[in-house]
């Protein structure tokens, strides 16, 4: 609720006015019934409230006055109709920018948290929390403000009860508070169920990701009822969940209606031995009446925000340790300086269950072809996620330019970074936008530059909209090596000093692979080319061979170089040489 108040600031306001004033004609329109009653009773206006309005009436039949008074009622209630109608608009206004907030905050809270911890976070957890938790969140402040809304409701219903039946509004009183009472239970039941909806949501969501990521396979091995089962199990454990919440709500409903008969019926009983005049019972009984559906709907409110604050406390929890995470990268300046030279001294990482890097000691410089290779797990990855700044050491620094950088500094350096993984991530969107991708000033013939130097100007050109060319969702209406094609050439459009494949052409043929390096080497800027790679073929094109194993680094291999271009001793790695040229 603060942070919703937080967000709403001076738009509160006007939303907490029409509240007020909701409750005042709310009010007004009740005590209007005094003299209705009176007239309709008695045929004149007895009983105190609003009774002396009658006299005002320049009336003297009493089916005038009726009708003026009528009239008075009708209008009454439809000046409250407007009211409540401009608070509920203003109300689902702040409730769906509170969405909106709630959703960039968190997104912004986690593109600005460090790799190492966006790793370790379940994509179910985030989905769940974006697609669900944010609008139970948003439904949690709305249920809040409405039951606000409904207390200060019942509050004058209560007062003009005190003010006309003072004996009927202490007993309405003590049953309220015997009702708050008696709910307890059933909220804790209810908050104990929100915790194991959160965590089935997420389950549910996790299977729907797996399904979709593995259905491919799944199909080509006959494998997709596991699948289903897989998704099933996970779908009931949720749908039974929401079917016992629904049946506990249904039971208190029907609980509420059968306490609110027989409280009407004491409090009508109460009022005759009160020996209470008809008019003055008529309307208490009335107002109460009106009374027990706003305590119905509150109560109602109560169950559901127990059960939905558990979403709350997790979408909480996450953005709370995003924000811890990212404590240091905060600090980052968005200068962009130029790389000469990148390298470790003995540096260190282990991830969680052991595997990483140890005692790495390397320099790098702008203009030389560096070839990474080694044994599956062996530590190449996570090398290039600690050479980016992805990962930050455990042990040891980093040198940019031969100066030691932490996480704060890292980032000045990124512009002049291109990193291109093994799966090579595109948008659902056109070529052109993804050759793009955040950045406005990249001009079309630069784009069919980068596409010429990435061996992908051919496809592209002889695509029906070229350009314009949708990939579909992570590119999956292009081939493997078209993919990498593209990224490759969205990366050389960023100009780096810095070009990092990890495993990036793996699905590219070896003579076209050879044929984008030799561009790569050529370009006029000179940047330093890191190959991550297993291919004998794709080491045979680099100066430098670093072979991981174990997590640290074999003994180096410095290549010769023939002429000035780059190649490898063939009984390193066992495939003739080659030079680096078209
Ligand atoms: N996010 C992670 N959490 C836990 N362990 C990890 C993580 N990433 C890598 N590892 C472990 O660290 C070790 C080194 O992994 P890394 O990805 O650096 O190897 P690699 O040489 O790049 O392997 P490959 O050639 O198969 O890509 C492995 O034992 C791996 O299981």
């Amino acid at each position: 609720m603060s942070e919703f108040v937080d967000y709403a600031g001076e738009e509160l306001t006007p939303a907490i006015a029409l509240m007020l004033v909701g409750a005042l004609l709310e009010g007004v329109s009740l005590m209007l019934l005094i003299p209705i009653a009176g007239l309709l009773v008695h045929g004149s206006s007895q009983g105190g409230g609003l009774s002396y309005l009658v006299n005002f009436i320049p009336l003297e039949n009493r089916l005038g006055q009726m009708a003026v008074l009528l009239g008075l009622f009708a209008a009454m209630v439809a000046v409250r109709a407007c009211v409540l109608t401009l608070r509920d608009r203003r109300l689902a206004l702040l409730q769906l920018g509170f969405i909106d907030q709630q959703r960039s905050a968190l997104l912004r809270e986690l593109t600005a948290a460090p790799w190492s911890f966006v790793a370790s976070l379940r994509h179910a957890r985030v989905t769940s929390a974006v697609g669900n938790e944010v609008h139970m969140m948003a439904a949690t402040a709305q249920l809040l403000l409405q039951s606000i809304v409904t207390i200060s409701m019942l509050v004058a219903q209560w007062l003009l009860v005190a003010f006309i039946a003072p004996w009927l509004s202490l007993m309405v009183a003590a049953l309220g508070i015997i009702g708050s009472i008696c709910i307890v239970p059933a909220l804790r039941k209810a908050s104990h169920r929100g915790f194991q909806q959160v965590e089935r949501q997420t389950a549910v969501m996790n299977a729907a990701g797996q399904l979709l990521a593995g259905l491919k396979l799944a199909k080509a091995q006959n494998a997709e009822a596991a699948f289903l089962d897989d998704f099933s199990r996970h779908t009931d454990a949720l749908t039974g969940n929401q079917i016992e919440s629904l049946r506990r709500q249904s039971r208190l409903r029907v609980s509420n209606a059968s306490v609110a008969a027989v409280v009407g019926a004491v409090m009508l009983l109460a009022g005759m031995a009160l020996k209470m005049p008809p008019p003055i019972l008529l309307t208490a009984i009335v107002i109460l009446a009106r009374m027990s559906g706003p305590i119905m709907t509150l109560q109602q409110n109560a169950y559901h925000i127990a059960a939905m604050l558990p979403s709350h406390a997790s979408m909480s929890n996450l953005r709370k340790s995003l924000r811890q995470s990212q404590a240091d990268d905060e600090r980052a300046s968005d200068a962009s300086t130029a790389i000469c030279t990148i390298g470790t001294q003995d540096v260190h990482y282990r991830h969680a269950d052991g595997g990483g890097v140890t005692g790495v000691n390397l320099n790098l410089r702008r203009g030389e072809v560096v070839g990474i290779t080694g044994p599956s797990g062996s530590g190449k990855t996570t090398f290039i996620d600690l050479l980016t700044g992805l990962l930050q050491p455990e042990g040891g620094q980093v040198l940019v330019n031969g100066q030691p950088v932490d996480a704060s500094q890292f980032r000045q350096f990124r512009d002049r970074i291109a990193y291109i993984p093994q799966d090579s991530y595109l948008l659902n969107d056109t070529i052109r936008h993804n050759l793009a991708w955040g950045r406005a000033d990249v001009s079309e013939a630069a784009m069919w530059r980068a596409l010429e130097a990435s061996g992908a100007s051919q496809f592209v050109g002889q695509s029906q909209n070229g350009l314009d060319t949708p990939v579909a969702e992570r590119g999956s209406r292009l081939s493997g090596g078209e993919r990498q094609r593209i990224a490759i050439a969205r990366a050389l459009l960023r100009c780096p000093d810095v070009i990092i494949l990890d495993e990036a052409t793996n699905a590219i043929d070896v003579v076209s692979e050879r044929l984008i390096i030799a561009d790569l080497v050529a370009m006029p800027s000179k940047p330093m080319i890191v190959l991550v790679t297993h291919r004998p073929e794709t080491l045979r094109l680099c100066e430098r061979l670093i072979t991981f194993e174990a997590g640290q680094i074999a003994p180096e291999i410095h290549l010769r170089k023939i002429g000035g271009k780059a190649t490898l001793a063939p009984d390193r790695i066992g495939v003739p040489p080659f030079e680096l040229n078209r």
